[in-house]
């Protein structure tokens, strides 16, 4: 790294310099349950052009006149069930944290190596910690949102917030962000391991294993978002991994919001209809999200088993996600490394 040199003749203010930013990016995560922070969460979250496209003419009326003032309660509910009671707050909040101190321990013998966490909507803010990162003294800056899969519903809109916050700063760091790793080996390496670490788990073998990746409307694959051909490698490639035949890893989306028509097919639908039709033992496993959060614990490990308990069915298992496991930091370590070269002695 770049050394300062003494300007004897001069008087600028203190600064430090010499150090590594390393800012791992979620979603975001309400303050609380009440219908207070989740009403803030979602302002914040549903107003963002890069996931609701339509015209804010069209959209914030129904915004502010009927989401705001209903789906913070339904919400803030399905959030109450699936809290981390002990820290107060949500599991993705708690994974996201651990994730980077895990990090920084992976880098203790790299003192230059600032790691920190930021979540797109809601605290800490990927503003305020790009500017704790810079005035620590670092001088360049590995953004990473943390989506194995590309969408601009989710990594361009966390790297539009790093850039657009570097818009106020005198000295600005140099900034990377890290890209895709929908098909990188030491990802399908830990997805199938943790697949086959749970079912080992189990008295029961799925007869097959549902692959559900959070959704997109049609409309944004047709525009050109790479997304839903990466779910789809990185499907391909785990199956591939595990050698199994394509029935026994199928792929779902989920979490559809709106009226469009988005990414098919729904893993609610599918996960009802192979209840009907006599499939007794599933396994579902969400490969898109590097942390449990609402739509794994509750729309998967709570809404979907239900379903299929209902309709018939009649073993569920939900696979975590990485999460802060031994096989997930290895893939976040791996990435962070493979994207700092040349950055990092
Ligand atoms: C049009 C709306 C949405 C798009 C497009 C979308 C894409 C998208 N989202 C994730 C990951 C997560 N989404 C989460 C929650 C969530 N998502 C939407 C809407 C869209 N997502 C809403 C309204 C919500 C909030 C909950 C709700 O009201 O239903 C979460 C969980 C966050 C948490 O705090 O637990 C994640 C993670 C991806 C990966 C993605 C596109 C690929
Ligand atoms: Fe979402
Ligand atoms: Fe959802």
């Amino acid at each position: 790294m770049t050394a300062m040199e003494a300007e004897p003749n001069t008087n600028h203010p203190a600064v430090s310099y010499g150090k590594l930013g390393v800012l791992l990016v979620n979603l975001g995560t309400p303050d609380g349950t009440d219908v207070t922070s989740m009403r803030r969460y979602l302002r914040e979250f549903l107003s963002d052009r890069r996931v609701i496209e339509w015209s804010r003419l069209f959209w914030y009326p129904i915004l502010y006149g009927i989401v705001l003032n209903t789906r913070p309660r339904k919400v803030g509910k399905a959030y109450e069930l699936i809290w981390n009671k002990e820290l107060n707050e949500s599991w993705l909040r708690t994974y996201t944290r651990n994730q980077a101190a895990l990090m920084t321990e992976a880098f203790g013998g790299q003192p230059q190596v600032i790691v920190d966490w930021a979540m797109r909507y809601g605290r800490p803010s990927i503003a305020s910690r790009l500017d704790a990162l810079q005035k620590a003294g670092c001088e360049r800056i590995l953004v990473f949102p943390l989506y194995p899969q590309y969408a601009a519903a989710t990594t361009a809109t966390v790297n539009d917030k790093a850039f657009e916050a570097l818009l106020g700063m005198r000295w600005q760091p140099a900034l990377r962000t890290v890209p895709p790793y929908h098909d990188d080996p030491v990802y399908i390496d830990a997805l199938a391991t943790s697949i086959t670490k749970h079912l080992a788990t189990l008295d029961w073998e799925p007869e097959l294993v549902l692959a559900s990746f959070h959704g997109i409307p049609k409309s944004y694959f047709e525009k050109g978002d790479p997304y839903y051909c990466q779910c789809q490698k990185t499907a391909r490639l785990l199956r591939e991994r595990l050698g199994w035949p394509k029935e026994k890893l199928q792929i779902t989306f989920q979490s559809r919001f709106g009226p469009e028509e988005w990414l098919q097919p729904y893993t609610d639908a599918t996960v009802e209809r192979l209840a009907k039709e006599g499939v007794k033992k599933i396994a579902v496993i969400n490969p898109g999200f590097v942390s449990d959060c609402l739509e794994t614990l509750e729309e998967i490990a709570g809404q979907a088993a239900e379903s299929f308990h209902h309709n018939g069915g009649e073993k569920f298992a939900h696979i975590p996600c990485l999460n802060d496991s031994p096989e997930g930091m290895a893939v976040l370590n791996h990435v962070v490394r493979r994207e700092l070269e040349g950055w990092l002695y």
